[in-house]
């Protein structure tokens, strides 16, 4: 049975409509990204789940227990889900283990002792229960808040932009951290971001927003490597576009010459269309009468972002061949792949 279920949700503020039919599913331990841009409605949605924001169409469910819509509307401090926020929201005059144990019912005294000691070791602050929230780091605040969320024990976290005040450096190794100790308690997780790399890196899932709707949902690396439109392409990563023609079941004509897929292409042969190469996907090879030039390179660590022009297309490639000088001719090679053309 599915952790979460969201069925035709819609969601309005005094008349305007912010989330429109969503439909979304969430297996028990399965962590979901919510990825948009600003005010596509993704803190609404994970509001909705939570109880703290009101559907007008549509349901919401819990291991099958419809939660909001049907004409049932469940509190949201018993819904069994847990909270994360990106301003931790830790009560500053109360010590991390009573922060911790907070929401924390119907334990006696020595069993909320074991739940507090597990969740610090959970965290990795064990002996620092009696510490006040302004005598620890911005990431031992953070994970403060995780283990009061996960200290009683929900089915669900929901996670509103937790990484954004953590300095870059900790950041990645916090988001690791996090995922881990939710994936060792098997809880699932809905988490709001508006980064793509933090989605890449924290989820097993995306949906994509786009206007109050979820445009395309699936695993990282299909929306990555088979977006359903320019938008779902765009937002997560460099794209190139060529004018293409099909010609054939597995092949297109373009500008660089003929490209071969390695799957069928669901175009009619003769229709024209927009092929999408990711920067990684064109291969620059030295050559001094190659019909490419480099016109701009930048070092990027472990590749090369080079621009390069092809008589009139331009072209942005990742390579991780760094010894192309600006103005040096270079012939590119597309080597086959899954081809992804969006239809003119
Ligand atoms: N309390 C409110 N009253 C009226 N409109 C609101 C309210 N909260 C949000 N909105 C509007 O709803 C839309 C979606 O907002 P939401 O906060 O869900 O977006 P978001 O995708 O989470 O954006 P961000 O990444 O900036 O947090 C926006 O147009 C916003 O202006």
């Amino acid at each position: 049975m599915s952790t979460l279920s969201i069925h035709n949700v819609t969601s309005d503020y005094q008349g305007q409509v912010i989330l429109k039919q969503l439909d979304l599913t969430l297996q028990q331990g399965e962590i979901v990204a919510l990825l948009g841009p600003s005010g596509c409605g993704k803190t609404t949605l994970l509001k909705a789940i939570a109880g703290l924001q009101a559907i007008s169409e549509g349901s919401i469910s819990i291991n099958g227990q419809v939660l909001s819509g049907d004409g049932v509307f469940v509190a949201s401090e018993q819904r069994g889900v847990g909270m994360i926020f990106q301003d931790y929201a830790l009560f500053p005059h109360l010590t991390v283990a009573d922060n911790i144990l907070f929401g924390v019912k119907g334990l006696n005294k020595l069993e909320r002792q074991t739940r507090l000691e597990d969740m610090l070791e959970l965290v990795k602050l064990t002996g620092l229960g009696e510490r006040y929230p302004h005598e620890l780091s911005g990431g031992q605040q953070q994970r403060v808040s995780i283990a009061r969320a996960l200290a009683y024990e929900p089915e669900l976290m929901l996670l509103d932009e937790p990484f954004s005040n953590i300095d870059a450096q900790v950041r990645h190794e916090m988001m690791l951290e996090i995922r881990a100790i939710l994936k060792q308690r098997n809880v699932s997780a809905v988490f709001v971001t508006h980064s793509k790399d933090e989605a890449f890196v924290f989820a097993d899932q995306l949906a994509l927003f786009e206007q109050g709707r979820i445009v395309q949902h699936g695993a990282a690396e299909t929306l990555y490597s088979t977006p359903n439109s320019h938008y779902v392409a765009d937002f997560l990563g460099i794209t190139n576009y060529l004018d293409v023609t099909v010609t054939a079941e597995q092949q297109v004509d373009s500008p660089l010459g003929i490209i071969i897929s390695t799957t069928a292409l669901p175009h009619t042969i003769g229709s024209k269309g927009k092929l999408l190469l990711r920067p990684q996907q064109i291969l620059l090879q030295a050559n001094d009468k190659g019909d490419a030039k480099i016109i701009e390179r930048r070092f990027l660590g472990s590749v090369c972002h080079y621009h390069v022009l092809q008589h009139e297309v331009f072209l942005e490639i990742n390579s991780p061949m760094m010894n192309f000088n600006i103005g040096q001719r270079v012939q590119l090679v597309i080597p086959e792949h899954q081809l992804v053309v969006f239809s003119e």
